[in-house]
């Protein structure tokens, strides 16, 4: 299985979930690689994809919150995060299944999720869906991921890559 994980990030979260989604799937067969360099066109042999970013206003990230996001001292605004990739995206040319996650607050606990519309593109787009959209918990708008998400994440991958034990 080759795989491929596109991520977004501000502050260093999503990355973090990323690399340990990428751990589970298993590393050797798995890029990672974030939303700005990501190219249009999946490689042939690309059967899995996942794409994670953080989520802004109930959603995927846009300019705005981006903007706003500096003006809150995140050091890393991406030219273009995962929404804007996505509509860069080519419809997949055979079956590549794809599973979606975003980064979230933990407290309050909001509604929305940039994993949701995300996946709603992703299918539109047409790719199998493979699991249900997940979301990982940060504390507070920088972080630090929440006690037990790294490991939650990477049994999500390992269980993306068929290879965990069943929920
Ligand atoms: C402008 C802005 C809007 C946000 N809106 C939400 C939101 O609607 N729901 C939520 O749970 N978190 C929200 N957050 C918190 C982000 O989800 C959090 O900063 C992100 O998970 C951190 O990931 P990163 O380090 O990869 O950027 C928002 C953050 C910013 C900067």
């Amino acid at each position: 299985m080759h795989a491929v994980v596109v991520f977004e990030t501000l502050w260093g979260n999503t990355e973090q979930i990323a690399r340990e989604i990428a751990e589970g799937i298993g590393v050797e067969s798995t890029e990672v690689v974030d939303a700005v360099s990501a190219p249009a066109d999946l490689e042939s042999s690309v059967d899995l994809l996942v794409v994670g970013g953080p989520t802004h206003a109930f959603s995927m990230s846009s300019e705005k919150t981006r903007e706003s996001a500096k003006q809150q001292g995140a050091q890393n605004i991406p030219l273009r995060g995962i929404r804007e990739w996505i509509t860069s995206l080519s419809s997949p040319r055979r079956d590549i299944a794809v599973a979606t996650f975003d980064t979230r607050v933990t407290t309050p606990r909001l509604p929305g999720s940039a994993a949701k519309k995300a996946m709603k593109r992703l299918v539109a787009l047409g790719f199998r869906p493979a699991a249900k959209p997940e979301s990982f918990g940060v504390h507070g708008y920088s972080g630090p991921v929440a006690d037990g998400e790294l490991e939650r994440a990477r049994r999500w991958g390992e269980q993306l890559a068929g290879n965990g034990a069943p929920r």
